[in-house]
């Protein structure tokens, strides 16, 4: 038997609810956030510096212990006895590669997390196989992952989680650093996943491309949750939220993929 695999009950991938949470020093960080979001849907997490946009992923996968409220991810509500389990659900991508990928080769840093869950031989390389074929650097594996581009090493990073097998892939910030066509690979990678997508960004323009809708987080409440043009399009919300498009952009001039 895979010892990755799971059986999951029919809830959706992600459920907050009455999340609040203070940093030691006293600083209160969320005030009852509620968010659920469904299987397989792209969302954006927007929202200004100091949101909570962090603190709200880092209880995703038990980082961050809520103060009060809940999280659960595919009906497993996150805690420390079901931590092994929560973190193989919830698949981080951080900014900075470099956080993710730290053995010799490409091939030895996605079979990493299979291989600690107990998978072996065949299986373990069929998972990393598919893993770096779905970011499009199967010719890769035996590369070491500082002799590649910025956007390559994101690409490995994303494998290192989908070879997981995630319920939900969290990315934070993950058009940062990118040329426009590194950012439109990744787009269309991500566009290609069939996994439950939560996109931390202040990228407005790669949220609208990506995610049919868009939650703002603001003060460490939600301000809005909608369509992610809607949204955009809302110069009174963009404003008391100092969400900026860039100059000259029209949300309303993309059109929108499922
Ligand atoms: N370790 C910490 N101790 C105390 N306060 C913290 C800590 N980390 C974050 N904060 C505070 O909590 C609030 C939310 O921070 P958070 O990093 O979650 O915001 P964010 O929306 O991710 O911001 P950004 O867009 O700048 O990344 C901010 O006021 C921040 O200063």
């Amino acid at each position: 038997m895979d010892p990755l695999s799971t059986t999951t009950p029919a809830a959706p991938s992600l459920d907050v609810s009455g999340l609040a949470y203070a940093y030691p020093d006293g600083h209160q960080a969320l005030f009852g956030v509620d968010l659920t979001v469904g299987r397989g849907e792209r969302v954006a997490l927007l929202g200004p510096n100091g949101a909570g946009k962090t603190t709200l992923v880092l209880h995703l996968n038990g980082i961050l212990e809520a103060g009060a409220g809940t999280v659960t991810v595919a009906g497993l509500p996150v805690g420390k006895k079901n931590m092994a389990e929560i973190r193989r659900r919830v698949g981080i991508v951080f900014q900075d590669p470099d956080d993710q990928l730290f053995m010799p080769t490409v091939r030895e840093d996605v079979a990493f997390g299979p291989a600690a869950a107990g998978l072996r031989g065949p299986e373990l390389e069929a998972r990393v196989t598919e893993a770096l074929e779905r970011v499009g650097m199967a010719g890769f594996a035996d590369r070491p992952p500082h002799h590649l581009s910025f956007g390559q090493r994101r690409r490995v990073a994303v494998a290192t989680v989908l070879a997981m097998r995630p319920e939900i892939l969290v990315l934070d910030e993950p058009s940062s650093n990118l040329d426009p066509a590194s950012r439109r690979e990744l787009a269309d990678i991500l566009r290609s996943l069939e996994v439950t997508v939560l996109m931390v960004t202040h990228d407005l323009p790669y949220a609208l491309e990506l995610c049919p809708r868009s939650v703002v987080l603001s003060g460490g409440v939600i301000a809005a949750d909608g369509g992610t043009q809607d949204l955009l399009c809302d110069t009174e919300l963009m404003h008391t939220h100092r969400l900026e498009l860039p100059f000259g952009f029209d949300p309303r001039s993309v059109t929108l993929s499922g």
